[in-house]
């Protein structure tokens, strides 16, 4: 009779599954059939299994209890008849998820080679959370596509928490330690939106009326808004919402300011990017499905709209656009960088008061038109 020592038991022995179950599988490229049923055996609740393939039969059980051996290490609760030490190591792989560790000592499970089966899932995420306490690791992130949803309460039944969720997965967490607080950082915290503050030469703005809007702005004509997508840049995500809207062709000029708002949706925060861009066409073609109407409209008359007038951030907006257009307000630009602390490419907003090697190179003194 072989026996195993500790450290292969320990990644099976806490495998508590209270159902009867078998399920096929490839082995080592050889189809093998697995079964699992629950018994008690010495007092000890316990999973049995046999693993047969075409030429040998193997039996073990996975077990609370595991007893020392005289000559040769443990084995498990006295039952074992493993014929194949390298079965059982074999089998202790398949048993583990496949997982990568992280840079800050958790681990990442591979949401590829996830098994289909629930019954495996569960056995093998309870497996692979006794191993990975025994290595130390700490953060653990499950990353469960939507096809394989049925694993979520597996997962939270087992102490995972949800983080996040896109169209097609759920992100869940587990922090090992207990003696440490959780360092896994939060879901993200904010929403990036951007305006567009658009004037041609006639000093006309470009304005929309939105179709969906809050009974008390019915009617205003307002700056194009929006949000910006997934790894799009605040400079294109501010021109495309422009055309998107308003049909109108611009090039980024500057982020004029920025606003900080909390609990606006969903309970998170909201960054505002109010962006100066120049008009490169004047044709107006509306989104039918956000915008109810759009036009070029004088300033003047954009300003003396009441809700603009008493409204303190677009008055303020306003007036830092119109110092803009009189030089006496630098706005800030982007500019491509890759920074070596993460090796990304990245744009830095800044503005150009004085470039001493380029007296052209400023955002002050550049025309807007
Ligand atoms: N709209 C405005 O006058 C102002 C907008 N902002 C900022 O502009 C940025 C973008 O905001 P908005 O343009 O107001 O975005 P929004 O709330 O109008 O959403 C943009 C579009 O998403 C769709 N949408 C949003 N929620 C929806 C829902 N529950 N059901 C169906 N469709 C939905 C609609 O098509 C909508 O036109 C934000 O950062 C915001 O803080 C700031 C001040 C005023």
């Amino acid at each position: 009779m072989d026996s195993v020592s500790l450290s292969e038991v320990t990644v099976i022995r806490r495998t508590h599954l209270g159902f009867m179950h078998s399920f096929r599988q490839p082995f080592s490229g050889v189809p093998i059939s697995l079964k699992f049923s629950s018994s008690k055996v010495e007092g000890a609740r316990a999973i049995s299994s046999s693993i047969t393939n075409n030429t040998k039969s193997h039996q073990f059980v996975y077990g609370e209890r595991i007893s020392a051996t005289s000559d040769s290490g443990y084995k498990i609760n006295g039952v074992v008849n493993i014929k194949s030490r390298t079965m059982i190591s074999s089998v202790k792989e398949r048993l583990l998820l496949d997982a990568t560790d992280d840079q800050y000592g958790g681990v990442i499970v591979d949401h590829r080679k996830l098994p289909s089966n629930p019954y495996a899932f569960a056995s093998m995420l309870r497996a692979s959370l006794t191993d990975w306490r025994r290595k130390g690791k700490k953060g653990v992130w499950l990353k469960l596509p939507v096809e394989q949803s049925e694993l979520v309460p597996i997962a939270v039944k087992e102490g995972f928490e949800y983080h996040h969720a896109e169209k097609g997965y759920v992100m869940l967490t587990y922090w090992i330690p207990e003696e440490e607080p959780s360092m896994l950082p939060a879901n993200a915290s904010h929403q990036v939106g951007v305006g567009g503050f658009v004037l041609n030469q006639h000093k006309e703005v470009l304005v929309v009326q939105e179709k969906y809007c809050a009974p008390s702005i019915t009617g205003l004509w307002k700056l194009p808004t929006g949000f910006i997508n997934e790894s799009e840049e605040i400079f294109s995500g501010a021109v495309r919402e422009v055309k998107e809207e308003t049909g109108v062709d611009t090039e980024f000029s500057e982020v004029i300011a920025f606003r900080h708002a909390h609990n606006v949706a969903f309970e998170k925060s909201d960054l505002f990017f109010i962006c100066m861009l120049r008009p490169l066409s004047d044709k107006i073609i509306i989104d039918d499905l956000e915008i109810k109407a759009a036009k070029w409209m004088p300033l003047v008359e954009f300003v003396e709209q009441p809700m603009i007038r008493e409204d303190k951030m677009f008055k303020r907006v306003i007036e830092i656009c119109e110092a803009r257009l009189r030089h006496c307000y630098c706005g800030l630009s982007p500019h491509r960088l890759v920074s070596t602390f993460d090796g990304r490419p990245s744009s830095l907003y800044y503005n150009v008061v004085n470039d001493e090697n380029d007296p052209s190179h400023s955002n002050c003194i550049a025309d807007y038109l």
